[in-house]
């Protein structure tokens, strides 16, 4: 899991600042990202993970496949549809249009493969409202993984899972994708699964290094008051 130095930049802020209406949301924000680095964004809630994933996410939107805390899932749509949203862009509106009347065989049979993977393999043609928070959350994961490209933003991705399932769909999407930004509570899987590690603090970055150079206790300090 070594980062090379010398891979092109894909996202870079310099002394940046958001402030969203009058509260200073993120604050002098120093960061490069390079292309084929697994970072993991902790701090405590309300440090300002979610702004600067999105920040991020607005720098180059058309090679991310983003996957939102809040999932973004349309109820009146079965599981096949939401998860066929994630590659509305490789088709022509027409396509889309038909695929949501009569499914097509080749999206039916790659999300069929998709839900497999997810363990919804029972669910494709559910509504969403009837499923668990956690196989919601799969579903969330599973339209960004369509998306098919090569970075991935999650925000808090797998926070609904069990451990097991947790660490199986984060090994997917670090196996399906070349950089990788997730924000995550979890000690365990900032430290197994990530090179580097930035841990946010009232809007401020109080730390951007290697994973390996972090024990847990050291996690744990970032989320103390
Ligand atoms: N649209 C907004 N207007 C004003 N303040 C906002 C807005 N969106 C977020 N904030 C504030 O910005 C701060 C950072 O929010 P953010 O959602 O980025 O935190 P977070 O670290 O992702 O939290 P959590 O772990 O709870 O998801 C919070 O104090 C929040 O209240």
């Amino acid at each position: 899991m070594s980062v090379n130095a010398d891979a092109a930049i894909l996202f870079q802020l310099q002394q940046f600042d958001l402030t969203l209406g009058k509260h200073r949301v993120l604050h002098n924000i120093n960061l490069t990202v390079r292309q084929g680095e697994k970072i993991a964004i902790i701090g405590p809630s309300g440090a300002g993970k979610s702004s600067l994933l999105e920040v991020l996410y607005r720098q180059q939107p058309q090679q991310i496949a983003l996957c939102p805390q809040q999932g973004g899932l349309v109820d009146m749509l079965s599981v096949y549809n939401n998860i066929f949203m994630g590659g509305l862009e490789r088709h022509s509106s027409v396509y889309n249009l038909l695929n949501l009347i009569r499914s097509f065989n080749t999206p039916r049979a790659e999300i069929q493969q998709l839900c497999n993977e997810l363990g919804l393999e029972d669910k494709l043609w559910h509504s969403p409202d009837r499923l668990s928070g956690g196989q919601r959350q799969r579903v969330a994961v599973g339209r960004a993984l369509y998306r098919q490209q090569p970075v991935f933003l999650g925000d808090e991705p797998v926070s609904a899972l069990d451990p097991l399932q947790a660490e199986n769909i984060l090994q997917l999407l670090i196996n399906r994708h070349n950089t990788l930004l997730i924000s995550l509570h979890n000690r365990r899987l900032a430290l197994a699964h990530f090179d580097r590690v930035l841990a946010l603090r009232a809007g401020e970055l109080v730390y951007d290094g290697p994973a390996a150079a972090l024990t847990s206790n050291d996690l744990d300090a970032f989320y103390a008051s």
